[in-house]
């Protein structure tokens, strides 16, 4: 089998190695052209798997390179990388093919996420013998699961990527823009849900899967219940080209597997009717398969032969039928732990995990608590028809110190309710029906008796996660962001520091090169 190889193309020898080194844990052959003259002579001979080129989109061929691979390449994935935000030039990028299109710097993990799913579904490039001749092998559907015809250049011909281009907010070219005040997906307003969300850990979330939202790779999404995983799986559905295709939600959790695999592949019984599966109602859009860590061995093996061939069989039948679906995984479970305990499958775990998105919880999410109560405040308002304009001091103090074990989804639940039974224009303290500890330290709910209720005591590490992350906080803005010095004044190493930093999603401003 041929060897994978990229064609890096940059002017900047030290662009170059940056991205050599962020991609070299991919195990492909890297090589390198420094023009657009150079990157042709080396297509022009061939093998060529996936293009990356830096352009600075104010110079007015920037986009000479994209047109030729095009033209002679048709089947040639191709990434762009701007050197400075430009929303027109990057609707023109994709109007002219290129599958993605980023701004450079970017995280590696985003670099490479994008290129792993570009390459499981690209061929190589023909060889220069068949230049001239027209579009000759374009890419290869990479299996079942590739794109479908429509798909595969993913360029902005097709409806929903113009429609979304046009002034919806969504574009690739976001790795190192600021996000918006709230809802970074405005797409999303078209399914009802907005994701609001500013913390950066979610943040990069939403940036990884902007990146690949075009692709028909399957995505993982890992997080605790009530976290958003259901709405990120939906806005990323709306964000793709099988936005206009149906998305079906399948929850597994509590399920007994026959009927999970009924529910998923369908029946087809010897006599009788037969029932479609949501495999076949998702057929052209999204199915979305959440706690996936609790499905068997049997349905395991059933759903590694779906993203590995993309075929099943409907139950009670021999017959195969072939799938037309973006898979979506959700989990509140460590898959690597359960993994490592023998209960879910390594090889569906390697198929399903290249593309993980990582959702913080909620009482790691900073402002974002406020502002993610603000919406809901204001949503039920509206809703309810209730005449509630905000939030007394106090309740935000409370909203801010519990720790939201069920995440947004219990705060969403909380605020409605305090909507409802509220008698004054700002929601008091009362209102929330919780009563949080008046110590910051112990962030921990009480009953109205005053005792910390049985079932709100909290494993003491995750505990200790908050007032760490705050001291953490409070050294770093003291010490004006210095590293090193926070380092040593919590008499801690800088790579302790660093690694807690990311946890908690402290890392603001960096470009997360390593990992
Ligand atoms: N960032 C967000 N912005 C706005 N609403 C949100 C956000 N995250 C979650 N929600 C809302 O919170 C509720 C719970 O979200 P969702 O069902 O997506 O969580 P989940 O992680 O899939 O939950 P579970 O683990 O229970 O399946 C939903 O009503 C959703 O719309």
């Amino acid at each position: 089998m041929n060897e994978t190889r990229i064609l890096i193309v940059h002017p900047d020898s030290s662009a170059r190695t940056l991205m050599t080194s962020m991609l070299q844990t991919l195990g492909v052959r890297l090589e390198e052209a420094d023009s657009d003259r150079a990157a042709v002579r080396r297509l022009e001979r061939g093998d060529i798997n996936l293009l990356i080129a830096g352009v600075d989109p104010d110079d007015p061929d920037a986009l000479e390179l994209l047109h030729y691979v095009k033209r002679k390449f048709p089947g040639l994935p191709v990434i762009l990388l701007f050197s400075v935000a430009d929303a027109e030039r990057t609707r023109e990028a994709r109007q002219r093919g290129a599958e993605v299109v980023v701004r450079f710097p970017l995280p590696a993990t985003q670099l490479r996420a994008a290129v792993a799913q570009l390459l499981g579904q690209a061929e190589p490039a023909p060889r220069s013998s068949a230049l001239g001749n027209g579009p000759t092998a374009a890419i290869g559907h990479g299996g079942p699961l590739g794109p479908t015809d429509g798909e595969s250049a993913m360029n902005s011909a097709s409806p929903a990527t113009v429609e979304a281009d046009a002034g919806h907010g969504w574009t690739v070219l976001s790795s190192t823009t600021a996000p918006p005040a709230t809802a970074s997906w405005t797409g999303a307003e078209r399914t009802e849900a907005v994701l609001v969300g500013e913390d950066e850990s979610l943040r990069q979330a939403i940036e990884l899967a902007e990146t690949i939202a075009a692709t028909r790779a399957p995505v993982l999404i890992h997080g605790e219940p009530g976290t958003g995983k259901s709405l990120v799986a939906r806005t990323l559905h709306h964000q793709s080209p099988r936005g206009r295709g149906p998305f079906i939600e399948l929850r597994c959790l509590g399920d007994p597997s026959e009927e999970i695999e009924r529910a998923l592949f369908g029946e087809r019984p010897a006599v009788g009717p037969a029932t479609a599966g949501e495999l076949a109602r998702a057929r052209g859009g999204t199915l979305y398969i959440d706690d996936v860590a609790t499905l068997g061995p049997e349905l395991q093996g059933r759903l590694l032969r779906l993203l590995r061939d993309g075929e099943y069989e409907p139950l009670g039948s021999s017959r195969v039928e072939r799938s037309d679906v973006r898979l979506v995984l959700g989990t509140r479970e460590d898959l690597v732990e359960q993994v490592e305990r023998g209960r879910f499958r390594q090889d569906l775990y390697y198929r399903i995990s290249v593309v993980t998105l990582k959702l913080p919880p909620l009482r790691h999410r900073g402002s974002d608590i406020e502002r993610l109560a603000e919406h809901f405040r204001a949503r039920a308002a509206k809703r309810f028809d209730r005449p509630i304009i905000g939030f007394a001091p106090q309740a935000l103090v409370m909203l801010r110190r519990y720790h939201w074990p069920g995440n947004v989804q219990e705060l969403e639940a909380a605020i409605e309710r305090a909507v409802l039974l509220c008698r004054g224009r700002y929601i008091e303290p009362g209102d929330l029906g919780v009563v949080v500890s008046a110590n910051p330290m112990s962030g921990g709910l009480r009953t109205p008796g005053g005792r910390v209720g049985t079932g709100q005591i909290r494993p003491l590490k995750e505990a200790l996660e908050e007032p760490e992350k705050r001291i953490i906080l409070e050294a770093l803005e003291a010490l004006g962001w210095n590293r090193q010095e926070t380092a040593r004044v919590l008499d801690i190493n800088r790579t302790t520091l660093y690694k807690k930093m990311k946890k908690y999603g402290l890392l603001c401003d960096e470009v997360v090169w390593a990992n």
